[in-house]
């Protein structure tokens, strides 16, 4: 699906160097690393939102710029941790997520299906004419990802998309996505939900320190090494090596 060929990223000073990654068509892939290491960077490279300083991203076998924006939003959506502090209904939000696919001025039947199967999905039917200046912050991420879901892209990129969500709507969101085969790629802080996925890509010092896939046990060591934290009486390492 993608082919990251040799990349490096710099804003001010050089966030990701000479990353090397083939991410497989329909697989969840999700990535994990310390506070300002370059997640939400990498998904900004992924979306084409950013461009490579040097190297490429192939997608789809074409380099990403090959694409237009219209091409890439109908391929590609992305959760990301934006604020919208229009006043908006939550309806309106979701249908945002039908417009690259929009022919006319109107939504078809078949935008309409997708855009109530999405508010469904996450849970939103009975506050879809509720202001999204209203809601708690669990209920506007479950928006956000209600107009991704409304997108329906074959790639879906997520930005600690979850990280606000009880867990009952973590699950069942989580199981959709799965069921809805797509390609997804999520930065995750919680190791329980990363190791969910079919590879987790662990990012350190602008590398990919590690890959590890789904039936992987993930020792505490490792995780030692790779947070660098000292083994403590307070906690015990092995809860969050789990799985
Ligand atoms: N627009 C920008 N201009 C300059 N530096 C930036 C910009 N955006 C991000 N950075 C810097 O790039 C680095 C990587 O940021 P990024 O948001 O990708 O990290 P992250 O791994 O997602 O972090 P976190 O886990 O804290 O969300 C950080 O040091 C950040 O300060």
């Amino acid at each position: 699906m993608y082919k990251l060929n040799n990349i490096s990223f710099s804003y001010t000073k050089p966030i990701l160097e000479n990353i090397t990654l083939n991410i497989q068509k329909d697989k969840f892939y999700s990535i994990v690393g310390p506070n300002g290491v370059g997640k939400t960077t990498l998904l900004l490279l992924l979306a084409g939102l950013l461009k490579p300083k040097s190297g490429n991203i192939l997608l789809e076998n074409k380099p990403i710029d090959f694409y237009s924006k219209k091409q890439l939003a109908k391929k590609i959506s992305l959760v990301s941790q934006e604020r919208i502090f229009f006043d908006y209904t939550v309806y309106e939000i979701v249908s945002m997520g039908r417009y690259p696919h929009k022919k006319r001025f109107y939504f078809s039947i078949q935008d309409c299906i997708k855009i109530d199967q999405a508010i469904e999905i996450c849970g939103l039917s009975h506050f879809k004419n509720e202001s999204i200046l209203k809601l708690s912050s669990g209920e506007y991420q479950r928006v956000l990802i209600a107009r991704s879901l409304a997108q329906d892209t074959p790639i879906l990129l997520l930005d600690e998309a979850f990280s606000n969500l009880d867990l009952k709507y973590i699950l069942t969101i989580l199981d959709a996505l799965i069921s809805l085969n797509k390609t997804i790629i999520s930065v995750f802080h919680d190791l329980r939900l990363a190791r969910l996925a079919d590879y987790t890509i662990f990012l350190k010092n602008a590398k990919i320190y590690k890959i590890i896939s789904k039936s992987e046990p993930i020792s505490p060591v490792f995780l030692e090494q790779f947070y660098e934290i000292e083994t403590s009486q307070f906690y015990n390492i092995k809860n969050f090596a789990l799985i």
